[in-house]
């Protein structure tokens, strides 16, 4: 078969395949907009989605109640599990989606075909998980950060398995200072212990976050400590996994029970954390250098004032970021893992 006839009857597939998909979209939103005005659909209300399956979405009542399974408005496109939404209760049990409200932020991920797609909103913090063992090095907690920052979301280190810590705290302790200098909140917990996500529970409370990190580090751990509810979680996935390969890239929203020991159990506001394989693989993808520049944040100030505006930051006289290594305002190690990334950027 010719390479032309191949294309024009993959052209006309995809045409029919289309076409049919307006057809039904149309009569959806025929269907939705008759429904509407015969007023078969309750007042509007605000939501959030904790999950999404195609143009069917899973959401939570602002107001509390069991997440309601949601179709989209004709108009409707691009929703993400975090999104806030405004949506109306049917008479069947599920509802429609109306509106998406504005996003704080959003986390986008490669798709198959390597473009950028955003896989879940309005998260408040990346939760950077490190661990005692693995032993983490500083090149690659800067890598996390970097494309942390690129997010514009807020980075948080967490030090997981302080119970293999040595009595005077090791090489781990004085380097998580260093960041702390910088001014990242770092959070030290143990899954060991029965008080050691004490603080953790504290720093998910009334946000959104996400856990990202290394192979080894202990992210189940913690979020099977967190989300103790089995059930749910099991039953979430099952259901991701009749959808085969989307299931690496459907993030799902769990509300954070509160924790029912110690001392953090009564002041607690709600937390939420969303998850997925793909969000746990978050990485250095897609950044330029200026970008990796940008994500080392004590350099911000002094980006801009080399002499040469297209200074590398390599051996050029005048450069404002060589000259702050030199006085020690800038750590040496953070700069070498500065030039290591951005290496890393030319290998690929
Ligand atoms: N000593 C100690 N071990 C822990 C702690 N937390 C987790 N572990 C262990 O570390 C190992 C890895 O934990 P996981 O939760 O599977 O790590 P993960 O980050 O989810 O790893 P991936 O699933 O590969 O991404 C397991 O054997 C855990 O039992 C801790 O606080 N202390
Ligand atoms: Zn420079």
């Amino acid at each position: 078969m010719s390479k032309r006839k191949l294309s024009r009857q993959q052209r006309w597939r995809i045409e029919k395949i289309q076409a049919e998909r307006a057809r039904r979209a149309e009569k959806r939103g025929d269907q939705d907009a008759e429904k509407l005005a015969a007023g078969e659909y309750g007042p509007e209300r605000q939501g959030r989605v904790t999950a999404h399956f195609g143009r069917t979405l899973e959401v939570a009542p602002a107001d509390g109640g069991e997440p309601v399974r949601c179709h989209l408005r004709a108009n409707l496109e691009g929703l993400v599990t975090g999104d806030r939404v405004i949506w109306r209760a049917g008479q069947d049990g599920s509802g429609v989606v109306v509106a998406r409200g504005t996003r704080d932020s959003v986390l986008e991920r490669p798709d198959a075909r390597g473009q950028l797609k955003p896989v879940a909103a309005n998260i408040d913090q990346i939760l950077i998980v490190f661990a005692v063992e693995p032993e983490p090095h500083a090149n690659l907690i800067d890598r996390y950060l970097v494309a942390a920052e690129a997010t514009g979301i807020a980075p948080v280190l967490v030090l997981n398995k302080i119970d293999l810590l040595p009595a005077n705290g090791g090489s781990l302790r004085a380097l998580l200072a260093r960041y702390e200098t910088l001014g990242y909140p770092v959070v030290t917990t143990t899954t060991a212990r029965a008080d050691g996500l004490d603080a953790l529970h504290a720093r998910l409370a009334g946000r959104t976050s996400v856990f990202v990190g290394q192979s080894g580090v202990g992210k189940s751990s913690l979020i099977d400590r967190l989300l103790p509810d089995e059930q749910l979680r099991i039953g979430a996935l099952s259901e991701d996994s009749r959808k085969g390969r989307h299931t690496t890239t459907t993030a799902r929203l769990y509300v954070l029970p509160r924790p029912a020991t110690g001392a953090f159990q009564a002041p607690l506001a709600d937390g939420a954390l969303i998850d997925s394989p793909g969000i746990r693989e978050f990485g250095l993808t897609h950044l330029d250098e200026g970008q990796v520049a940008e994500g080392f944040i004590e350099f911000r100030d002094l980006l801009g004032h080399c002499r040469f505006r297209d200074c590398r930051h390599r051996q050029e006289p005048g450069c404002a970021l060589l000259e702050a290594v030199d006085e020690g305002r800038i750590h040496a190690d953070r700069f070498a893992s500065y030039r290591r990334i951005v290496d890393s950027l030319d290998e690929t």
